[in-house]
């Protein structure tokens, strides 16, 4: 069967606004919202708690197996820090969402992250970490980056998002 619907990934560093992101263009597109870190404690596809990072250590195998045959149906909004692991061909789009030093401390302090994951995830972030991935990982054509600041910035990209996901569909009629 041809997937007619897109999957679309939306990635970046704790705290740049993957959910909120993906919940509102859930609400505004028939796509759904697949968090990858709920579908992990839903299914317990972890190998073990890091006690450090206070973050279940994710079994990517077990994930890829439960999650392939959903995004072989397509229509997905894949909400996850890692972008990299997903199979380009049921990939059609790569959203990298980037934040400011400061927007990303306030959020994550917001969330008592300990010093330690705080600290790693800034770096991540000031490094590009997620971004190189995608780059990496996907076909340029495919890979946006947006900055999500403010409010305003997430406006703005949602519109992009929905225009790229119009778009993939005038492209594909009979799906891929
Ligand atoms: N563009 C933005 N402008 C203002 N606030 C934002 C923006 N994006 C996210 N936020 C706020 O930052 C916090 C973190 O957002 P969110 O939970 O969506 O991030 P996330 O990337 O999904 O994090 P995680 O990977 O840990 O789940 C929330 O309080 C959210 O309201």
């Amino acid at each position: 069967m041809p997937r007619t619907q897109p999957n679309v990934i939306i990635t970046g560093t704790p705290g740049v606004g993957k959910s909120s992101h993906c919940e509102q263009l859930a609400s505004q597109t028939s796509l759904k919202h697949l968090s990858i870190n709920d579908v992990v404690k839903e299914h317990s596809l972890h190998t073990e708690y890091d006690t450090t990072l206070s973050t279940l250590v994710v079994d990517e195998d077990k994930l890829l197996d439960h999650v392939e045959p959903i995004l072989e149906e397509g229509g997905n909004i894949v909400d996850w820090h890692v972008c990299d692991i997903f199979p380009e061909r049921l990939i059609d789009l790569v959203v990298v969402l980037r934040a400011g030093t400061e927007a990303l401390y306030d959020r994550l302090t917001a969330r008592n992250y300990a010093n330690v994951k705080l600290q790693e995830n800034l770096d991540a972030e000031i490094m590009g970490m997620v971004e190189e991935e995608a780059r990496e990982g996907y076909e340029e054509d495919i890979v946006m980056v947006l900055e999500s600041n403010t409010v305003e910035d997430m406006e703005k990209n949602l519109e992009e998002i929905e225009k790229r996901i119009q778009k993939w569909r005038e492209e594909h009629p009979e799906g891929v």
